[in-house]
């Protein structure tokens, strides 16, 4: 069993448990009651042209598979607060709870505490975890290409947007982002995390972005240590970035936020004038 296959055999146990004490039509009902959602595609600058500006998706990440424990983070929604306040255009929520210690609590207190939209970051499997972000206040969800069937990624999506959300479309290998864009997603990340093995390789990300047409907003998630992460996966097409150790490990990390912006626009504008040359 891989990895990815491990954490989601949990995932559906405790989903089952959830379920159990709010029903599908109970979550409905929570979710169309819940303010309107945020516009993540703009916040992450899919509107720009051209698209100089290097986002920073900022998540609140007490433990990892791959790491173990990497923050205590007791109070999250000040370190929320932190991230919005140094630039940060959506702050990213772990809501898994064996692997990553994060919960639909955590969730609920960064959604009270920032004005940006917030990404609920879990392993989407079934339609209820939908509903169940809506109704906590999510705007964006995470839908993992490799955890799930073409059939059932259209679905999700299609429910997603119905709801006013936007489906950030995590990739791993070219197959995966073939399929995605047949999909039409709009927001599409390369982990550079394979999620069967937990390695990294950020070589991944040069390699898919590169056919990746302009139109969905690019992701670079996983791995960003500092500004020159930053800089290589803007110089390689990156609209934005995705942090989860390197912040939750930083002692200011509103401040790390304001440098990679920095560096990520520079390494944008660059790209962007070689491209108006050539
Ligand atoms: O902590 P890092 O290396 O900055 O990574 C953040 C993020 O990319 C990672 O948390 C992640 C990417 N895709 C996921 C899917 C599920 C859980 C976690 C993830």
């Amino acid at each position: 069993m891989s990895v990815l296959d491990d954490i989601i055999a949990g995932v559906r146990e405790d989903l089952s448990e959830r379920r159990q004490n709010v029903s599908l039509e109970e979550v409905r009902g929570q979710a169309l009651q819940a303010p309107a959602p945020l516009d993540a595609y703009a916040a992450l600058g899919g509107n720009a042209e051209p698209r100089t500006e290097l986002r920073v998706i900022a998540e609140v990440k007490r433990s990892s598979p791959s790491k173990g424990e990497l923050a205590d983070i007791a109070d999250p929604a000040s370190l929320a607060a932190a991230y919005e306040r140094g630039g940060a255009a959506v702050i990213s929520v772990l809501t898994e709870q064996r692997r990553f210690r994060g919960s639909l609590a955590d969730l609920d207190t960064v959604r009270a505490a920032v004005g940006i939209p917030v990404l609920r970051k879990d392993f989407t499997v079934d339609e209820y975890q939908i509903w169940e972000a809506r109704a906590h206040g999510a705007d964006l969800i995470l839908l993992i290409v490799a955890a799930l069937e073409d059939e059932q990624l259209r679905s999700f999506l299609d429910l997603t947007h119905e709801l006013g959300m936007n489906a950030l479309v995590e990739t791993h290998t070219a197959e995966e982002v073939d399929r995605a864009l047949a999909l039409g997603a709009r927001i599409i990340g390369i982990n550079v995390r394979n999620l069967k093995t937990l390695d990294v390789d950020r070589s991944v990300f040069a390699s898919l972005a590169g056919g990746i047409p302009s139109g969905p907003v690019v992701i670079a998630e996983s791995g960003v240590r500092d500004v020159a992460d930053v800089e290589h996966y803007a110089s390689n097409g990156a609209n934005a970035v995705l942090v989860g150790e390197a912040l939750v490990k930083h002692a200011s990390p509103a401040e790390t936020i304001g440098e990679f912006t920095a560096v990520g626009a520079k390494a944008l504008t660059a790209r962007a004038r070689h491209h108006g040359e050539s």
